[in-house]
């Protein structure tokens, strides 16, 4: 079986080229609306498995296609992507000094199987100030990811601790992805070009 990764997302691409995976990649643009009423893990089940079908409507065969879905968590409700700079910094200032949790669903879709799981984790920042918030929409590295902020980047100084998977909150949960792949028949760990 061959891997396809259904996603526009540099940052899967490189985690899933971490652990030493060959793949191609086709990209999706799937609707990332919430539904009236849904929950959040239902929420980013169904969003993965929407980019690993739409992946799979692409796919050759003997291709098996990974969708993933990341998502932030206060208090119960879905945080999503901010749609401008007041929206990203009022995001920012509710997650100040608290804990959140950020969600990621992995979904692999191929002829004769599906596969799906979330993995929760959650992230404490520490005590925020408006303009530092300001400050940091202006690098531009909240407009795309949940939350408006990235652990792997700039935003890390906001983040005080987390319990649970660093790449899960990236985009990708690799130790719970290379399980999954095992169970599909795709090989990790290729050596030979690193
Ligand atoms: C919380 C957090 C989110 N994010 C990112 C991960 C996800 O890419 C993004 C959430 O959006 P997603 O819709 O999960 O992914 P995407 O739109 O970037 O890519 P695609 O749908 O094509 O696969 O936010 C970080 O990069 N770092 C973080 O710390």
């Amino acid at each position: 079986m061959k891997l396809v990764l259904a996603s526009a997302s540099p940052r899967r691409k490189e985690l899933l080229a971490q652990i030493g995976v060959r793949f191609d990649v086709n990209a999706v643009d799937i609707c990332e609306d919430v539904l009236p009423g849904e929950s959040p893990v239902p929420y980013v089940t169904r969003v993965a498995l929407a980019k690993a079908e739409a992946g799979y409507a692409l796919a050759k065969p003997q291709q098996v296609v990974l969708g993933a879905d990341t998502t932030v968590i206060l208090d119960g409700n879905i945080i999503g992507k901010p749609q401008n700079q007041a929206d990203a910094v009022n995001m920012l200032m509710s997650l100040s000094g608290r804990t959140h949790q950020v969600i990621t669903a992995v979904a692999l879709v191929g002829s004769e199987q599906t596969h799906s799981f979330v993995v929760t984790t959650d992230v404490t920042f520490r005590t925020l100030s408006r303009e530092e918030c300001e400050l940091y929409w202006a690098t531009g590295e909240p407009a795309d990811k949940a939350g408006s902020y990235g652990i792997q980047g700039l935003g890390a100084i906001f983040v005080d601790h987390i319990n649970g998977s660093y790449s899960s909150v990236v985009g990708l949960p690799l130790s719970e992805t290379a399980e999954l792949l095992k169970v599909a028949d795709i090989e990790i760990w290729h050596t030979e070009e690193m």
